[in-house]
């Protein structure tokens, strides 16, 4: 029999989705504890706009974790700074939503909690509150003490990581150092043999340029950086790793078929093509963190907020996965 562990799950913005979505998942039985870092009074509200049964258990960290009765909801009760309504953001909620994932942080560096699931959050609002953030994956290496950690999506049939994430595209060639890309690369290779239980992960590379530069002529950071980094790792470290290959021709089923994972080199080179495959299928996972850390795949969908269309897809997809990992690690 499995032991019932306690999971973390932040809704996020609280004018987005993500309270509708946490609150259509606890609509099911659940074999381990979610407990909702949220304020008790926007779950509440939103339960009732959605039409939708809620019967609220305050979280009592003494007692045993029980697994999760469908129509309920644990809550650590985390206080909103501003009423809220569906699809509006505020600002002054801003600090809201880093509190319920401080809290988070906290419980999942504790041990409190087993993993934590977030929902989407709205990273514009959070910095017109004054806050400087440029996302989850940032903010929980920097609450952690992590200096490097690895943004990860899955979807059935393909795994995208990548080497830099939340930046402008003007400062990532600068960011794309042989250190930063081996130390990326070790953190993926590591967590693919230890979380996902591939014994020699074959990763192919993404190039950064056109034809991963064309000899040179379109751009030189895989001579000069890509290449002499991967090919350090490959003699010293016997890791597979392929490439850099041009990223226009590297999503196709010959490589794919092979592949354990692409590591792309930004943002928007590697996440369009996972998210045609599978958006509302997928999960973001942060590798490298010291605890478990699952995400949806898509942002906060204001004008969905309180309407019930909102698709649960991907945030069963994310609380499934961390599910496993919980499962896998003890
Ligand atoms: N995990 C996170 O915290 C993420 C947060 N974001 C943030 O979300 C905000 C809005 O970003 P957008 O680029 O507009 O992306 P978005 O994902 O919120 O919306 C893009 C489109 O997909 C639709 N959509 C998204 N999720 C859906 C769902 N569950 N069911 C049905 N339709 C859905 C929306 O209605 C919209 O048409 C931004 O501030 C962004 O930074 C974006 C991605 C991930
Ligand atoms: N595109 C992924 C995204 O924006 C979510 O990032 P994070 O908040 O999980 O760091």
């Amino acid at each position: 029999m499995i032991k019932v562990k306690r999971i973390a799950i932040t809704p996020g913005e609280p004018a987005g989705i993500g309270p509708d979505l946490v609150l259509a998942m606890a609509q099911e039985d659940w074999p381990h504890e979610l407990v909702i870092c949220a304020s008790s009074q926007l779950m509440v509200e939103r339960a009732a706009q959605l039409g939708l049964p809620l019967d609220v258990i305050e979280y009592d960290p003494a007692r045993p974790p029980q697994p999760h009765k469908a129509g309920t909801l644990v809550i650590t009760d985390c206080k909103l700074k501003a009423p809220v309504i569906p699809g509006e953001l505020n600002e002054q909620n801003g600090h809201y939503v880093l509190d319920t994932l401080s809290r988070a942080t906290q419980g999942c560096m504790s041990g409190e909690f087993a993993a934590v699931v977030t929902g989407p959050v709205h990273k514009g609002i959070i910095n017109r509150a004054g806050v400087s953030f440029s996302g989850h994956t940032e903010f929980f290496a920097q609450q952690s003490n992590t200096a490097q950690v690895v943004m990860m999506l899955a979807t059935e049939g393909l795994r995208v990581a990548l080497v830099t994430t939340h930046i402008p595209l003007a400062y990532v060639s600068k960011a794309i150092t042989a250190e930063r890309l081996q130390q990326i690369i070790r953190i993926l290779h590591a967590d693919l043999v230890s979380k996902f239980g591939i014994e020699q992960p074959k990763i192919y590379v993404c190039g950064l340029n056109p034809h991963a530069g064309e000899d040179g002529c379109l751009g030189k950071e895989e001579i000069e950086v890509i290449t002499p980094a991967l090919d350090q790792l490959r003699q010293e470290e016997g890791m597979k790793l392929f490439g850099p290959l041009p990223a226009d021709t590297i999503f196709q089923d010959k490589y794919l078929a092979d592949a354990d994972t692409v590591l792309a080199m930004y943002h928007d080179q590697g996440l369009p093509v996972l998210k045609f495959k599978g958006f509302g299928k997928s999960v973001n996972i942060t590798l490298g963190l010291p605890f478990i850390r699952t995400s949806v795949d898509h942002g906060t969908a204001l004008e969905l907020a309180g309407t019930g269309q909102a698709d649960t897809g991907s945030l069963w997809t994310a609380l499934s996965h961390a599910l496993e990992l919980v499962e896998k690690q003890t």
